[in-house]
């Protein structure tokens, strides 16, 4: 009744379908102690649950719904009790030992027909034979097969369901049970039946207990469900009575709003009325201000019209007033500027004289600042030239480069096409016999005997240099270390009246110059001329070239090359040919440099490197000039000897020196020095007579395969003209020339004295000219000096001659350093 009961509430709100019939069978006495219809449908429940629902888990809440609701139930006039089939098994059970087992189907039919009670009792036996019965008699069980069935169609079938479905289905076999059974002793199976029996009592009754159990928790499970649906029924009410609530809220809000929106159209309307009260109201306020100020305004209006009636009577005298005293002022004024005026006048008349006056000197100023532009420009022309020449330089230098690049093409070439003879020998060497590898074996024999024998040849020729070179020093000290040679120049055309001057020796040494002296009259009153004859180490006779007089000198500039000091220097009176000798194109200074150029180059298959770089300096009234700096710079830029004395060599400081990389060069360098003395010229005249120029080039030589060094320089000296001026004529800077000429000449002429004269390790006096100090260690010691004296072969300059004669007959009975020689003089 409960449960029907239970099914009726449960169905409405949930729709949760009526719980299974299985609890209800507990329902019934669950707390009922054991007896046999409980164990009766325990045995029930218990098959059921072997065969359908002993597998599955307790009854949940997900089992339980999906439990078959439409389950049929069988008529209740034919269901029997739990009792009435517990008899029915009992009855069964005790029957059955009386029946006979004949055979196996005999025993199966019995059984079938029996009680399950029994069959399940063979069941749970532990014997093998009644365990294999019991199943084929449990397998027969219509009760469970059919509800299993039919309950659940849907249900997932079960292994089991399965099984027992394919065990009905086929005929049985027969089983080892049924051959076995009639040898077994029927008083030991009754005793195991009830042995047996009272065993799957105890197993009945642990099942009851969790069946029992699980029943409680289902009812647990149940009854909290029905808590839960009054909870929620509970709540269902409560939201209704709430929506009632709302209904009548919302009603009596629409009320309300009804009644605010009508409020609200009656104070609209009140409002329209209040502001069309307002809006009247000023305007007539308005109207009345516009009124009040028409009249207000017509009233100024008047006011104002008198008032400016008044003001204008009042400025038309003022105006008056004021134009009288300005005509006053105006007459006083006029009176004033006209003195101004008249006194301006005056003034500006002073100053254009002023200015006219101030022009003038401008104008001369001008005059002269164009003067010195002029002088300027022709400094920038000089500039220009110098440019140009160092453009052509580097033109001449760009060709010379561009046929060394030929050259190294063309052996390039002839590099290849040896270089393929070669591949084409070594080819045909190694193609061949043995006959071909030892012709190539004697060839490589003598190429390496030809390598040795041009080494020893290089070795023999290096070691033959460094022995000319000591040969060379040698001679050069046998010659002396000072030499003097004389040349005389020839006449020009426009030249009258030269000297005698006769070369004795012209045909066989030419080392004697004869000069025919003045006609003087004897103590006896006979006009007498006397003849002057001099002897040098050469004389050069007019006829005598650049060339002849360089072959001379060649060896003392080899000398430089070779490590020593050298100088030459001309001496002679103003337009001897000291220049023309020393620097003119075809002179000793280019001649020198080529010379030393092509032995530079001559020597660098003998391992020896030259780097050689040349200066250009004068000495003007004991100052030093740079020849080859700018010209502006001449007589300002100060220039520094400085002297090392461990290395014998002298430099100078705040000087250009210009690499001699090429013998072109030279050329550049004498024109450039040339440029600077002409522009000095314009400053002090005759510039170059009365100015010492001395062109220095360093040598300095590295061997690179014996080790030796070499550092020489070559001075080539073009002193100014020795001629003796009349002191008592000479005056400003004119004698101030003259007499720093004749100190430094003097001075050279001392030095060269003291040098010859004095021992070794003795004072020389180069400190006491600019000239000496510059040549100090050019001049004595180890080194080798050559002295020009240019004579004039015109009579006007005899005298000046045979005093330049003498001085150099005196210079050269000097001897200085080892070689010694024996000179001879006459006069
Ligand atoms: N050997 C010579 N052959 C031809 N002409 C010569 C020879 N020597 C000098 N002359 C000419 O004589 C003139 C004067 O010579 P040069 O200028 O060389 O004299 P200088 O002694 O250097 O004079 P200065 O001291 O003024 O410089 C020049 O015109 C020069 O060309």
């Amino acid at each position: 009744m409960d449960t029907a009961t239970g099914n009726q509430t449960f169905a409405k709100p949930s729709g949760l379908k009526p719980p299974s019939r299985v609890p209800t069978l507990f329902k019934e006495d669950p707390t009922s102690p054991t007896s046999i219809s409980r164990a009766t449908g325990l045995s029930e429940l218990t098959d059921a649950a072997q065969n359908s629902r002993g597998a599955m888990g307790p009854p949940l809440h997900g089992s339980i719904k999906h439990k078959p609701s439409g389950l049929p139930e069988p008529d209740s006039k034919q269901r029997k009790t739990l009792a009435e089939r517990a008899g029915e098994t009992f009855g069964s059970k005790i029957a059955a030992p009386q029946i006979s087992r004949p055979n196996n189907n005999a025993g199966k039919h019995a059984v079938s027909n029996g009680s399950r009670g029994f069959s399940n009792s063979l069941s749970r036996s532990a014997s093998t034979r009644t365990s294999k019965h019991k199943t084929a008699s449990s397998s027969n069980s219509i009760g469970h097969s059919s509800r299993a069935a039919s309950a659940n169609p849907t249900r997932p079938k079960s292994s089991y369901g399965n099984h027992n479905r394919s065990r009905s289905q086929f005929q049985r076999p027969a089983t080892s049970m049924a051959q076995h059974e009639p040898e077994s002793d029927p008083q030991v199976f009754d005793d195991d039946r009830v042995a047996s029996l009272e065993a799957q009592f105890v197993a009945w009754k642990e099942q009851m207990q969790i069946d029992m159990d699980k029943q409680s928790k289902v009812q647990e499970s149940v009854k909290l469900y029905e808590t839960k649906t009054a909870a929620l029924e509970d709540s269902i009410t409560e939201y209704k009575r709430l929506l009632e609530e709302y209904k009548t809220n919302v009603a009596d809000l629409k009320s309300l709003n009804s009644t605010i929106t009508m409020e609200l159209e009656n104070v609209k309307r009140s409002h329209t009325y209040e502001v069309d009260d307002i809006r009247r109201k000023y305007q007539n306020d308005i109207q009345d201000i516009c009124d009040r100020h028409k009249r207000e305004a017509e009233r100024s209006r008047d006011e104002n019209k008198d008032i400016a009636k008044k003001i204008e009577r009042e400025l038309k005298a003022e105006i008056e007033r004021l134009l009288k005293s300005h005509k006053d002022e105006l007459q006083t004024l006029e009176k004033t500027l006209k003195a101004e005026l008249e006194e301006e006048r005056s003034k500006r008349q002073r100053e254009r004289h002023d200015i006219q006056k101030e022009f003038d000197s401008e104008l001369r100023t001008a005059k002269l600042e164009a003067d010195t532009k002029e002088r300027e420009n022709q400094l920038l022309q000089g500039e220009l030239t110098n440019t140009k020449s160092e453009l052509d330089r580097e033109r001449i230098l760009k060709n010379a480069l561009q046929a060394q690049l030929t050259d190294a093409t063309t052996n390039n070439l002839v590099l290849e096409a040896s270089n393929k003879a070669m591949k084409e020998k070594v080819d045909f060497l190694e193609s061949d016999s043995q006959a071909q590898s030892s012709a190539y074996n004697e060839l490589h024999r003598r190429m390496q005997e030809a390598f040795a024998i041009a080494e020893a040849a290089q070795e023999k020729l290096r070691q033959e240099e460094t022995l000319r070179r000591k040969l060379h020093n040698q001679v050069q000290e046998l010659k002396g270390n000072i030499r003097v040679m004389c040349r005389v120049r020839p006449t020009h055309d426009s030249e009258i009246n030269p000297a005698k001057i006769g070369f004795p020796d012209a045909d066989t040494d030419s080392k004697e110059v004869a000069v025919q002296g003045p006609e003087k009259t004897s103590a006896m009153g006979t006009d007498i001329t006397q003849t002057y004859a001099y002897a040098f180490d050469r004389v050069f006779s007019p006829t005598s070239q650049n060339a002849e007089v360089f072959e001379e000198i060649s060896q003392l500039v080899q000398s430089a090359l070779d490590g020593y000091n050298v100088c030459i220097f001309c001496y002679g009176q103003t337009g001897s040919g000291k220049t023309y000798t020393m620097s003119s194109p075809d002179g000793m200074i280019p001649r020198a440099t080529t010379q030393i150029y092509a032995e530079a180059t001559r020597l660098q298959e003998k391992g020896w490197q030259y780097k050689m770089e040349g200066s250009f300096v004068e000495v003007y009234n004991e100052t030093y000039n740079d020849l080859l700096g700018r010209s502006e710079d001449l007589d300002k830029k100060k220039i520094e000897v400085r002297h090392d004395a461990a290395k014998k060599q002298t430099t100078l400081e705040n000087a250009v020196s210009v690499p001699l990389d090429g013998p072109d060069r030279v050329e550049e360098i004498l024109q450039r020095a040339d440029k600077n003395r002409t522009v000095a010229a314009t400053k002090a005249n005759m510039r170059s007579s009365r100015s010492h120029s001395v062109f220095i080039l360093k040598l300095v030589g590295e061997n690179s395969v014996t080790g030796e060094r070499s550092e020489g320089t070559l001075n080539l000296v073009d002193l100014a003209g020795s001629e003796r001026l009349d002191h008592s004529k000479a005056e400003g800077a004119r004698l101030k020339e003259t007499q720093n000429i004749n100190k430094s000449l003097s001075c050279l002429g001392d030095v060269i004295n003291a040098l010859g004269s004095s021992k070794e390790g003795s004072h020389i006096p180069y400190r006491n000219s600019r000239l000496t100090y510059l040549l100090q260690y050019s001049l004595g010691g180890n080194s080798k000096t050559l002295m020009f004296v240019m004579v004039s072969p015109l009579q006007a300059h005899l005298q000046e001659t045979i005093t330049s004669l003498k001085f150099a007959t005196k210079v050269h009975n000097t001897h200085i350093g080892t070689a010694k020689k024996q000179t001879k003089a006459s006069g």
